[in-house]
């Protein structure tokens, strides 16, 4: 398979598999930042790139229009991702953003925004060695301008300006298959509202199952179990950190967080992201923590639902709690609030509950650093990233 665009940069390349010869770390070193194109890249004539300023409310609905119409679709294009503008204005907007790494490209005549993507700064750990990097994500091209070959136009411009601030490697998840995923996890989804995911197609009646079998099979509690669960505040912070740091230390791949990264990325926002932890009520030590962020998707063509809500596995830690009893608490807080289906990647330790508590597989998700080698693939249980 040939990637005219892949095999020109610097990425792990198919045909280096296997070659122990080649080092870990960074493939092409950093140049002086006055050797890096000055200038944006050359678009078709018809369009021009502009920066979206997505502390503006106006341009923000024109991204999340760009995507509710355009971006992801599940395989059989039942379904498509629908990030809401509360969810994009979080997402890229962390600690230390750059505005000039959200990027759209817009019709000269029309201004009608056409293409986008953008990258958040993040300090991930590979190995022994914390990278600063960029966090690469809702790349899209209009589904009227596909195979023109604009997106390696718009990886080329957002790797030029990443490069102007410094940062020379990026991370980013993909469903399809390129130069080469440093690891390939797969998806797994829990059923919380069994009937509306039969009804829209999400997920079939098994053969030897009634809808009355499937809606008790899934049925879990009101109320969570785990004394001392309660929703994270605020002052929980340094705590939440701490534990996430040691937690996050195990694995291959992970963020290194530090407390306004916790306080950005895991304090709860309505609608886009909820995080709980577990005080101990004798020592009142917080030594559990879980989270979930929520992406809805629009349902394609069912005549009786337009939206599916769904929670996804963000970070989890248990030190204390049993994680199984932890993610099933998890569960029961996103059935309360009405999604009608959890999801989860196998990274980190989701392998250990994912059974248990009546995951069903999904599709695969591959994982892919830019400008770092790593000599073996990593499985699913030594990644400790989670993307939006
Ligand atoms: C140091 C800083 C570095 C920063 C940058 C790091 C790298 C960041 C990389 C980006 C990470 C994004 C992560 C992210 O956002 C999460 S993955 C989500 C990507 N977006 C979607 O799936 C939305 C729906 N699809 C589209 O909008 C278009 O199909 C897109 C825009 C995907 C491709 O538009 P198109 O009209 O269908 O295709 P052409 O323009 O004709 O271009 C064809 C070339 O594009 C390669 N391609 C296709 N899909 C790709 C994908 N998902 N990643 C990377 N490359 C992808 C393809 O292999 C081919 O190259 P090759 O010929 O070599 O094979
Ligand atoms: C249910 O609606 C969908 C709408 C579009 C695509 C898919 C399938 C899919 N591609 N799912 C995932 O990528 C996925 C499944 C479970 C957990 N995280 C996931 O992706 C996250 C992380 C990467 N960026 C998108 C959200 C499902």
């Amino acid at each position: 398979m040939r990637h005219k665009f892949w095999e020109t940069q610097p990425v792990k390349q198919f045909k280096d598999i296997g070659d122990i010869s080649l080092p870990e770390g960074p493939i092409e070193p950093p140049i002086p930042l006055s050797e890096v194109k000055q200038e944006p890249y050359n678009l078709p004539n018809l369009y021009e790139w502009i920066t979206c300023d997505i502390d503006s409310e106006e341009t923000r609905a024109e991204v999340c229009n760009l995507l509710t119409h355009n971006y992801i679709e599940d395989d059989k294009n039942m379904f498509r991702f629908d990030y809401s503008k509360e969810f994009l204005h979080w997402a890229l907007r962390p600690p230390g953003y750059c505005k000039s790494w959200h990027i759209g490209v817009r019709v000269k005549s029309s201004k009608k925004l056409v293409a986008f993507i953008a990258g958040v700064p993040a300090r991930i750990r590979v190995r022994d060695n914390v990278v600063a990097m960029a966090e690469i994500n809702f790349l899209c091209v209009h589904k009227k301008l596909r195979s023109k070959r604009l997106a390696p136009v718009m990886i080329k411009e957002v790797t030029r300006r990443v490069h102007l601030e410094n940062i020379w490697q990026a991370a980013y998840t993909a469903g399809v298959v390129l130069p080469t995923p440093i690891s390939s996890c797969l998806y797994w989804h829990r059923s919380l509202n069994p009937k509306k995911l039969i009804d829209v197609g999400f997920c079939r009646l098994g053969a030897r199952m009634t809808m009355s079998r499937m809606t008790k099979l899934y049925k879990l509690p009101d109320s969570t179990g785990t004394p001392g669960f309660r929703q994270m505040e605020l002052h929980d912070v340094p705590a939440v950190t701490q534990l996430l740091r040691n937690y996050l230390n195990q694995f291959e791949v992970a963020p290194d967080f530090d407390e306004n990264d916790v306080k950005h990325w895991l304090l709860p926002t309505e609608n886009v992201v909820d995080s709980y932890v577990v005080e101990s009520p004798e020592s009142h030590k917080i030594t559990d923590f879980c989270s979930f962020y929520s992406l809805p998707s629009s349902i394609l063509g069912n005549q009786k639902y337009s939206i599916l809500k769904a929670a996804y596995s963000f970070y989890n830690v248990a030190t204390k709690t049993p994680l199984l009893q932890l993610m099933n608490d998890v569960l029961i807080v996103a059935n309360r609030k009405d999604y009608d289906v959890f999801n989860a990647l196998d990274v980190m330790q989701n392998e250990t509950f994912i059974k248990e508590l009546k995951f069903g597989p999904g599709d695969g998700k591959l994982y892919y650093l830019y400008n770092y080698r790593l000599r073996d693939t990593l499985k699913p249980m030594e990644l400790g990233l989670v993307l939006l």
